[in-house]
C-alpha cells in the first residue's frame, strides 16, 4: 500500500518596486537547482501565512516587506512532494538586499517574466499575475 504524502504549504513573495518584480534564482545546492522562483518558504508549525513570509524574506534576502494582497494558490505535485504554493503581492520596507540563499536576483518588468525558466509550481502563478496586472 502506498501512502499519500501530505501537502506542504509554501508562501512566496511577488515583490513589486518601481514597476518591476523581484525574481530569484535557486542556487545549485537547492532542490530545483537554478530554477527561478519567488522567494519564500515552508510554513512552520502553526505560524500564520504572513508571519511565515516575512520571516522567510528576512532569512533569504535580509529585507522587511509589507504584504499587499494574497493571490490564488497553486497546487502542484513534484514526484513525491505535494505543494500548495501561496503567493502574495508585496512591497519593500527596507531596500538593502543580501543574497543569503539564492544565486542571483533580477528585477523584471511584467512583460519579461515569461523569459525565465520558472520552477514548475510557479508557472500558473506567473501566468495569473501577468493576466491580472499587465
Ligand atoms: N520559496 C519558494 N519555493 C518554491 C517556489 N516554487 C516552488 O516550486 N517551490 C518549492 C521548492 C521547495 O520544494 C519548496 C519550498 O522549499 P524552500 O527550500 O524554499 O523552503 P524553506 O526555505 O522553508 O526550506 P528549508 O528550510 O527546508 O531549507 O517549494 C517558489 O516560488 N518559492
Amino acid at each position: 500500500m502506498t501512502s499519500t504524502p501530505s501537502v506542504i504549504r509554501v508562501t512566496c513573495a511577488i515583490v513589486e518596486n518601481e514597476g518591476k518584480v523581484l525574481c530569484a534564482q535557486r542556487s545549485e545546492s537547492m532542490m530545483h537547482p537554478l530554477k527561478w522562483e519567488f522567494p519564500g518558504g515552508k510554513v512552520e508549525g502553526d505560524e500564520d501565512l504572513e508571519t511565515c513570509l516575512k520571516r522567510e524574506i528576512k532569512e533569504e534576502l535580509g529585507v522587511e516587506i509589507a504584504i499587499l494582497e494574497q493571490l490564488p494558490s497553486n497546487f502542484h505535485i513534484y514526484s513525491n512532494l505535494r505543494l500548495e504554493l501561496i503567493p502574495f503581492r508585496c512591497s519593500l520596507q527596507t531596500f538593502e538586499i543580501d543574497l543569503l540563499e539564492h544565486s542571483q536576483i533580477l528585477w523584471l518588468p511584467i512583460n519579461e517574466l515569461k523569459d525565465l525558466d520558472w520552477a514548475e509550481a510557479d508557472v500558473p502563478i506567473v501566468d495569473y499575475y501577468i493576466r491580472t496586472y499587465k
